[in-house]
């Protein structure tokens, strides 16, 4: 910034009439004369007495958030800084890690250790924070508003990083690809860096545009590279992947969730096509994908099909909790004709298709959800300190402390959990984890789904008011409180998983284990 002109606090007491009116927040002095008329607070709060001409910092920020300050048409209103004094509350630097106790993961925190996480790992966290806050943040805020789809610009830079590719987690999909620079090697890449993408895309508290953020191709990919012909990975991958096509997962139906074997959508044979007739719901991505990856009902069973978008495909948006910007749709086929080479893997075997994809999205919901959860704790944590109720800090009231011990509480143990499966993935097969991880994968999803609504709940108490306002200070815990309960549904009701990891444990039991 340019040489600043230097005031006295005395200077600008003179400046304290609705007709020429100076504010200082935080060792800056505002002219806020014209400002005061459009003042979303209204004008009459900053003539008040304490407030024009005065040092206003305290009462600035228990009503606004910084970013207030620093969006381009009031950091203008800036006109010069006290002599002698330093700003205190320094703007967030983009990439930085909080400073916050339990505002991040112990693994980040100096002087902290973890059996897991290397110095690689610490170093693909900063370059993905900074990447997300600089390259997807500003239009993430915008699109959960306006219910816009990410753009094919945002698009392009998560492909150029090969984002896309590493969000569906390490394998030979990475081979020969630069990761976000080369800050990891392909033969590197594992599920704590996959982990680490996920829980950074949830810290923006913009749940709907973090699920449009192609969340489609990392759950209906996988079918394709695990069951598709060559062919149709040599076509379809790269075009997802380099951000040029778009796909969704498209399973659920009015007529069946959780309870797969109830789809009705059908696919019947004629010739070298099947016809495909039904719907689907829910379809995260589908609004603005080219492919479903689709379950249907055939003679022998479920059978998993590659729909392209055309002729009898629609399309049409379902308004749910979260932003459109999810890009949720309903989904109809009406006869439409599908080559068979589209079928993936067995005709009749689409329940194992199904399933064993099934685990990686679980994991990666938990993921998304500790991150979203961990950013919670952290404003609850930072309002509680800084807003002040009879005299003193929300702090003082045992009530509140006892709130913001049991969300420090959970989400320890969210993380804790998700991280010891996390280290089991990577020291395992694929077929390994579908056979020994589904059931804790089941649990911990239910564990942390329910954790994070439980902290949405107190973090809505601890702000008030506040935490039911889309915007201003209270907006994150506003928009997760929104939308906690999806990480509750998607991929599976967490009941049903908690119950599946019981049955699987069941399923193990020795049969002479007695008391
Ligand atoms: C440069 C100085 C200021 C700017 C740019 C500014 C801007 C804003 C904005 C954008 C809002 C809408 C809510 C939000 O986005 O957080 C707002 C609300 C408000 N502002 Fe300011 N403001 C300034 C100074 C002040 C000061 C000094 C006061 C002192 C009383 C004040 C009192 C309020 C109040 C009471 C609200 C309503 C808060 C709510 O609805 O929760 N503002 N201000």
């Amino acid at each position: 910034m340019s040489e600043q002109r230097e005031f006295t606090i005395e200077e600008v007491a003179q400046h304290n009439t609705e007709g020429d009116l100076w504010i200082i927040i935080d060792s800056k002095v505002y002219d806020v004369t014209r400002f005061a008329k459009t003042h979303p607070g209204g004008s009459n709060v900053l003539y008040a007495e304490g407030i024009a001409g005065k040092d206003a910092t305290d009462t600035f920020f228990g009503l606004h958030r910084h970013e207030v300050l620093l969006r381009p048409h009031n950091a203008r209103l800036q006109i010069g800084v006290i002599r002698g004094q330093e700003e205190s509350i320094p703007p967030p630097i983009p990439g930085a890690l909080s400073q916050v106790p339990y505002g991040e993961a112990s693994w980040l925190v100096k002087g902290y250790h973890s059996p897991y996480y290397t110095d690689g790992h610490r170093r693909f966290q900063k370059e993905v924070r900074k990447f997300f806050e600089e390259v997807v943040k500003p239009e993430a805020l915008d699109c959960e508003e306006s219910g816009k789809r990410i753009s094919q610009e945002v698009v392009d830079k998560l492909a150029e990083a090969n984002l896309i590719a590493m969000r569906l987690g390490p394998g030979k999909h990475l081979k020969g690809r630069t990761l976000l620079g080369g800050i990891v090697k392909p033969e590197e890449f594992d599920y704590f860096h996959e982990l680490i993408l996920n829980v950074e895309m949830s810290r923006f508290g913009t749940r709907g545009f973090t699920d449009g953020m192609l969340n489609g191709a990392v759950i209906a990919l996988p079918p394709i590279w695990n069951y598709g012909s060559p062919e149709l990975q040599a076509k379809v991958i790269p075009e997802v992947l380099s951000g040029k096509k778009y796909i969704a997962l498209a399973i659920t139906e009015a007529f069946a969730g959780s309870d797969v074997s109830g789809l009705q959508t059908t696919a019947v044979r004629d010739g070298d096509y099947w016809i495909v007739t039904g719907t689907k719901k829910w379809i995260t991505n589908g609004l603005f994908a080219d492919y479903f990856t689709t379950g249907c009902k055939t003679e022998t069973g479920l059978t998993v099909l590659l729909i392209p978008r055309g002729e009898g495909v629609e399309t049409k948006p379902v308004k749910t909790a979260y932003s459109l910007t999810a890009g949720t749709a309903y989904v109809t086929f009406e006869k439409v004709r599908v080559p068979v080479a589209n079928t993936l893997g067995k005709v009749g075997n689409g329940l194992s298709v199904i399933l064993s994809n099934f685990n990686h999205e679980r994991w990666m919901v938990t993921g998304s959800s500790v991150g979203a959860q961990r950013v919670i704790v952290e404003e609850c944590l930072k309002w509680a300190s800084q807003r002040i109720v009879f005299g003193k800090p929300l702090t003082a009231q045992p009530v509140i402390r006892a709130k913001l011990g049991a969300m420090i509480q959970r989400i320890e143990a969210c993380q804790n959990w998700l991280e010891s499966i996390t280290f089991q993935m990577n020291n395992m097969s694929y077929d390994e984890m579908s056979s020994k991880l589904a059931g804790q994968i089941g649990l911990l999803k239910q564990f942390v789904s329910k954790s994070g609504r439980e902290t949405a709940e107190d973090a809505t108490q601890v702000f008030g008011g506040r935490g039911l306002t889309t915007r201003g200070m209270g907006k994150l815990i506003e928009n997760y409180h929104r939308t906690s309960g999806f990480d509750a549904i998607l991929a599976g009701a967490e009941d049903v998983l908690g119950d599946l990891g019981v049955r699987q444990a069941m399923k193990r039991m020795p049969k002479n284990a007695r008391l």
